[in-house]
């Protein structure tokens, strides 16, 4: 099947997660904005909900398409986040930030009751790691940062390339004024480990790897539409 339709399907499935009356974090990428499409469809035919997005293409999105929304400043609790990923692994942990909108991602997944991902199956792995990890980073001291993730990936086994995406000359700004680290440090065993290695080092802003958020993942393949639940 032609993998937008598998998108469709999976954010297809998400719908029945929003509540009608819902406030609702709204994802980035092309599968969100599947969703996004949907829901604009409902929300036309009079269904009440609002959004808060986690990106501002989503926002534009959502405006162009009649999504209302508010800020996580108004609106500081979610009852469910509906959003991508680029890798979905083991009891739900991902790996984000391929769209560059990993920090208000994670922000706005950990402001919810619940976290829908919606993937095509190849997003599925056994191990995270063939997606190269998006580390957001202060500009400021970024060849610092560069190295002190890499002496700090190798502590823990780990090494391989990591760029400044779009390059140093044009390096991609994230809607947060920030730049993106891509780590491709292949197979990650512990992600647990990395993370916190990653929180610590200073001008590290927020990493991709998403642990113990996603409660559910609505994956679409060739043969139809399926859920997994955490077990947590
Ligand atoms: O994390 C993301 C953006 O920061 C996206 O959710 C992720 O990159 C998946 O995107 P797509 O649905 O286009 O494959």
């Amino acid at each position: 099947m032609d993998a937008r339709l598998l998108k469709i399907e999976a954010a297809r499935a998400a719908l029945a997660y929003v509540e009608d009356g819902a406030t609702i974090g709204i994802g980035t990428g092309s599968t969100a904005e599947e969703f996004v499409r949907l829901l604009a469809a409902q929300v036309a035919d009079g269904f009440v909900v609002v959004g808060v997005p986690t990106s501002e293409r989503t926002a534009r999105l959502c405006g162009e398409l009649g999504v209302p929304l508010t800020t996580l400043d108004a609106a500081p609790r979610l009852s469910v986040t509906v959003d991508g990923a680029d890798e979905i692994g083991p009891d739900l942990a991902l790996i984000k930030g391929g769209g560059g909108a990993l920090l208000r991602e994670k922000i706005v997944a950990a402001a919810s009751d619940g976290m829908v991902v919606i993937a095509d199956s190849a997003k599925l792995v056994e191990m995270l790691g063939r997606f190269a990890l998006p580390i957001e980073v202060n500009a400021f001291g970024l060849a610092a940062t560069r190295l002190a993730v890499e002496k700090a990936a190798s502590r823990l086994g780990l090494s391989g390339p990591v760029a400044v995406r779009g390059g140093k000359d044009e390096p991609f700004m994230t809607d947060g004024g920030h730049m993106i680290l891509d780590a491709s440090f292949g197979r990650i065993p512990d992600p647990r480990a990395l993370s916190s290695t990653l929180h610590a080092i200073p001008g590290v802003v927020e990493h991709g790897l998403f642990l113990d958020l996603a409660s559910v993942a609505i994956i679409a393949g060739e043969n139809g539409v399926s859920t997994i639940k955490a077990t947590r």
